[in-house]
Parts: C-alpha cells; structure tokens; sequence
C-alpha cells in the first residue's frame, strides 16, 4: 500500500476538493497553472469554449488524468500521492461518474449494471447492495426495469440508469460530463431536476455543459477560456424561483467572454 501525502488538518468549512497551481499538457498546454476550491455540497457548473479544457479539469479533478503539475486533494487526500490502485478505489469508493452516454454493459441487466460499482468496491454485502440499486432505480422512476436489457430501453432511462450507477456507492462528489449533451429536451429536462434532487439532498455536484440553461441549474458557474477560469459566478445569491435571473446572470458571464 502506497503512503497517503496529506494536506494539513482540514478545518470545519475547508473545501471538499481544492486544486492548486494545476497544469496539464498534452502536446500543447490545456490547463494554466489553475487554483480552485469547491465547498461540500457546492453544484459547479464548467463553462466554456470547445476545447478550452473543461473535460480536462472534470478529469483532473476526479483523478481520471493525471496533471502535468500542481496538485489535487479530496478533503486531506493529495490525488498524486496514490498509485494507480489506490486512485482506482479512491474513485469507486468517493466518486460518482454520469456521462453524456451511460456506457452501460450490454451482458448485465440495468439493475446489475447499476449494483456492479457497489459490488467492485467490496464494502457492502451483495443484498445490501441490490436492495440499495433497487431504491435508486426506483427513486429514480425505472423501478420496474430493474431485469429489463439495455437494448429494451430508452436513451432517458439508461441514463437515469446511469445516475443510479454513479450513487450506488454513495459517492462524496458526483462528475457529470454533458450529462444531458445526448438527450431530447423534455428528457433532458427530467435529468436535470433528478440532478437538482440529488443537489439539494447534500450532494457535491461539479458538471461540464455547454448549456446555459443548465449551467443556471448550479449554485456556481466557472467560465473557463484557454484553460484558466476567467469567471466564476456565484448563482446562490439568486432564489431557486429566480430562475430567468441566474440564466442572464450566466448568459451575461459567457457574453464577457465572447464565448
Ligand atoms: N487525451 C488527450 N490527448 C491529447 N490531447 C488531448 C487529450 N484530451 C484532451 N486533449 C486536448 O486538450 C484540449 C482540451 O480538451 P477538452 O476535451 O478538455 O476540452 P473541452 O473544453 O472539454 O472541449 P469540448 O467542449 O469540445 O468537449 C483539446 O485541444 C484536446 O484536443
């Protein structure tokens, strides 16, 4: 087991992930020397132009990439410390996954797509698990597909299929990448107040989009351009009813971008 460097002594109010100084670069640079931190219970929205390396971040954040430089750390938990086995759990265990496809695995049934997660992190005894899938799917409303094959469903139910994936574990900060990107609006919309739900539930949320209107869903919105965050907007000030407030509060942030 490898050694776990840890930040000093997180203190009441710290953030649940704080990035410093985080550099990526591929052939050329994509993110810039970036510093952020999201508090527990925050939903971030990231912003963006094509390319300005918001799935960057969104993958260094949760530790799917590694960056060039600088660091992240979960709570005390420097990401860089942990090799690739220790990452692996850290992710199964702490984080949840939705993308803008489900990636849902043709042989498995939804309910046993959405337990595989709960059963690879060996934490919970297999009933305990199933009856932890069965609840979310049916929170979820796709409580009678639990046997159903995925080629029987629709894209909306494989993706709420997908957010009951992504909690099984009960996960301290969900990674959503255009949760919404391969949907029709109305679904879309459905997706999003399940998001909103498990939001306002406690949840950490931090989420690509290239939606406005769905960024206006978050309680913080960076807006991110050549890989540095060139704006970050705080959406708590504006009520949950305000909602044609926070979309011009975002369209506004984007115009100052040119984005
Ligand atoms: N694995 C990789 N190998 C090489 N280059 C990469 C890799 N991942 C991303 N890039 C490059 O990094 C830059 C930022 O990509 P990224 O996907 O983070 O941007 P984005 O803002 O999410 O874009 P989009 O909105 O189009 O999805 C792009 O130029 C991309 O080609």
């Amino acid at each position: 087991m490898s050694s776990t460097a840890q930040a000093p002594q997180a203190s009441p109010g710290a953030p649940i992930l704080r990035a410093r100084g985080l550099t990526k670069a591929y052939n050329a640079p994509v993110l810039e020397d970036l510093d952020l931190d999201i508090a527990a219970g925050e939903f971030v929205a990231i912003m963006g132009p094509s390319g300005s390396g918001k799935s960057t971040l969104l993958h260094c954040l949760s530790g799917m990439t590694r960056p060039s430089s600088g660091s992240v750390h979960l709570e005390r938990t420097d990401l860089a410390s942990l090799d690739e086995r220790r990452l692996s759990e850290l992710r199964l265990s702490r984080f949840g996954f939705v993308f803008q496809q489900a990636h849902l695995m043709s042989t498995l049934c939804l309910l046993d797509n959405v337990v595989l997660p709960g059963l690879l992190a060996g934490r919970r005894p297999r009933p305990e698990v199933e009856a932890r899938g069965k609840r979310l799917m049916a929170t979820m409303g796709i409580g009678e597909l639990e046997g159903s094959d995925i080629t029987e469903v629709s894209g909306g139910q494989l993706q709420r299929a997908g957010i009951c994936r992504a909690l099984i574990n009960e996960p301290e900060v969900i990674f959503a990448d255009e949760p919404t990107g391969a949907l029709n609006s109305t679904t879309a919309l459905q997706i999003l107040d399940l998001l909103g739900q498990i939001h306002a539930s406690g949840s950490t949320l931090v989420m690509v989009t290239h939606d406005a209107q769905v960024a206006a869903r978050a309680s913080r919105v960076l807006v991110l351009v050549d890989g540095r965050i060139v704006e970050d907007l705080d959406l708590g000030a504006y009520q949950e009813a305000q909602a044609g407030q926070r979309l011009e509060a975002v369209s506004r942030a984007l115009q100052r971008q040119s984005v």
